[in-house]
């Protein structure tokens, strides 16, 4: 099973390979302001299924947060352990 560790460093090869086809590099490439919108989409979704949704489609919805914060972090040069000192 994948961890949050293991799809940012998914992420940093996309990022610096920009293999063709990869969502990371279209998002990354669209910028900061696209990237936040995303995620504050993505953070509604996330509110709407842990209410009225399955543990399953609520923790789908999770997923994809973290991976929009993932872009986020890679689009302002954050490493994980920027984030994880704060912890
Ligand atoms: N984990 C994810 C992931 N979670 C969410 N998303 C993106 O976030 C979007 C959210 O999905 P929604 O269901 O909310 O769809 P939507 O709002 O209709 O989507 P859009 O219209 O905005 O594309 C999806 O369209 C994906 O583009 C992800 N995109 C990629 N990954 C993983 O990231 C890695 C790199 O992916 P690529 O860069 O695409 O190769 C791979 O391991 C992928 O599995």
């Amino acid at each position: 099973m994948k961890t949050f560790d293991d799809l940012f460093g998914e992420l940093q090869s996309k990022a610096t390979e920009r293999p063709e086809g990869s969502g990371t590099v279209a998002e990354l490439d669209a910028g900061i302001h696209t990237i936040g919108k995303k995620i504050v989409e993505e953070a509604a979704e996330v509110w709407m299924a842990a209410e009225h949704e399955s543990d399953d489609a609520a923790a789908e919805e999770i997923s994809q947060l973290l991976y929009h914060l993932q872009v986020m972090m890679l689009a302002r040069g954050l490493t994980l352990a920027d984030v994880y000192r704060h912890l």
